[in-house]
């Protein structure tokens, strides 16, 4: 048995039943073999059991109240995972499925992720199990409220910023935000990102993460002498991250044919109309199901859109974790796919992940790709400390300037340990040796 063979044997059995934070550690442990192997002070101080092992955990109760006061119980769940580089850093996601294996893939994956972003933010994630859907707005304020009333004590500037994520928008954020300030007595704005700009939320930071992940595999076609100009574009999701990946995506020149949600796609050959989709997640909070009412010549199919049938070149998974799995993966290269952009978390499973680098498919890894939204969180929290508001310009620049560091991170570290242009074993290393050595540099924690 190698050592990280050993060292995830152990992390297995300590974290049996969590099996999507099993599938992150596996992913990232894996392409770490050459680094370990070079630099044997990883070893010496443990860094992989460590990192793999939360600094902290947070799990409570969230009782509230519905609109025919009935009391309803949900879990809530912070996990501060690393905190070597910076205040623990990453969004709350409201989701049935929510459980503490989600939330810790969630943790994981983000320490590298914000190491990445050459900012100092460290790892964290939480969320709860609520279903956010078919709830009234009172409901949602009278949840977030009992949320916060228990998450303030374990937060702060300095501490650890929490954001969006799946089922926590900007409604949210502000309610969130509104409970911390009550029962702080402070306005401490950066104690939380993704905030409305009218009480210091950072302009650009809603388009961050889709504007991003455009950059991102922008930069990658481009090292591989291609360009997205012209090309057909499939997305799943039809979120936050979605809806400004398909708007980026249109301003580059391409043209995006199908979103979804899930419960099923829409296909438009003539391309997607964004203002419809916008209006109808963003303000009306309908199904995407609603799109083909407005515009002929569009078709709704209910399922999975990795298992539609038809053409494009690029496939952007901006939905959830595990949407592509080894027969997508396969349907995905059949549709005549040439590139993949990861813009939600783990999309896709591990043996797909294999079996595109095996295709010489171009895969822009979640990591570095869908960095672009923690990192403008993190210049939301620099124009907070500032009590300063820089223009959309300025931080979309930053923004891409910042998205382009990933990819040249991602690229030098795949040449230096000889692996070519993989992109995935690039991020993990590049994330990863900042951590570690900020990890052993501090001693023992
Ligand atoms: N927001 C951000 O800044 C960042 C988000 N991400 C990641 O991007 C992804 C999307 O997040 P975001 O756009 O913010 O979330 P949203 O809640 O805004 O949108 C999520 C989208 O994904 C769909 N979806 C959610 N769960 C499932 C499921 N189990 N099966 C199929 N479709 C599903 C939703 O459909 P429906 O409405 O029907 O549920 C919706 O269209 C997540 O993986 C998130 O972790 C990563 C980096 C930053
Ligand atoms: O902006 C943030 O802090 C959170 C972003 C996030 O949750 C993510 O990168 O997955």
């Amino acid at each position: 048995m190698s050592y990280i063979q050993e060292v995830l044997k152990k992390v297995e059995d300590r974290n049996r039943d969590e099996h999507e934070f099993l599938q992150a550690v596996e992913e990232v442990f894996y392409s770490l073999e050459p680094v370990i192997e070079k630099h044997p002070e990883y070893k010496e101080t443990s860094v992989l059991e460590r990192i793999a092992e939360p600094e902290r955990q947070i799990i409570f109760r969230v009782p509230w109240v519905d609109d025919n006061g009935v009391v309803h119980v949900n879990r809530g769940f912070r996990v501060q995972f690393n905190g070597a580089i910076g205040p623990y850093k990453g969004g709350l996601r409201f989701h049935p499925s929510v459980y503490v294996g989600i939330i810790k893939f969630l943790g994981f994956e983000q320490i590298f992720k914000n190491s990445l972003t050459g900012l100092p933010i460290g790892g964290g994630k939480g969320g709860s199990d609520f279903n956010p859907k078919k709830k009234s707005d009172g409901e949602i304020r009278r949840f977030c409220e009992s949320f916060m009333t228990e998450l303030y004590r374990h937060i702060g500037p300095d501490v650890d910023v929490p954001a969006g994520d799946i089922g926590v928008g900007s409604r949210e954020i502000g309610y969130l935000y509104g409970q911390y300030r009550r029962i702080r007595g402070a306005f401490k704005n950066g104690v939380i990102t993704g905030k409305g700009l009218k009480y210091g939320g950072s302009l650009a930071r809603k388009e961050a993460t889709g504007y991003g992940l455009l950059y991102f595999v922008e930069e990658m076609l481009k090292a591989n002498n291609n360009s997205i100009k012209g090309k057909v574009i499939a997305i799943s999701g039809s979120g936050n991250v979605a809806i400004y990946a398909c708007e980026k995506a249109t301003e580059l020149g391409a043209k995006v044919v199908a979103m979804s949600d899930s419960a099923g796609y829409i296909y438009h050959a003539d391309g997607i109309n964004l203002d419809t989709v916008k209006r109808l997640k963003e303000v009306e909070r309908k199904r995407i199901k609603e799109y083909v009412k407005e515009h002929q010549g569009s078709k709704y199919h209910e399922g999975n859109v990795w298992e539609g049938k038809f053409k494009y070149d690029i496939a952007l998974p901006c939905s959830t974790q595990n949407d592509i799995d080894m027969e997508r993966a396969k349907n995905i290269i059949e549709n005549g796919a040439i590139a993949v952009g990861e813009g939600a978390n783990m999309p896709t499973s591990n043996d797909a992940i294999k079996f595109f680098l095996k295709k010489e498919i171009l895969l822009a890894p979640a990591k570095a790709a869908n960095a672009g939204g923690v990192a403008t969180s993190a210049l939301e929290m620099v124009q907070n400390s500032m009590r300063y508001s820089w223009s959309f310009e300025e931080v979309n620049n930053k923004l891409k300037d910042i998205m382009i560091n990933i990819h040249k991170s991602a690229c030098e570290a795949s040449k230096e340990y000889g692996l070519g242009y993989n992109l995935v074993a690039g991020a993990n290393i590049a994330g990863f040796k900042k951590v570690a050595e900020a990890m052993i540099t501090q001693g023992i924690y």
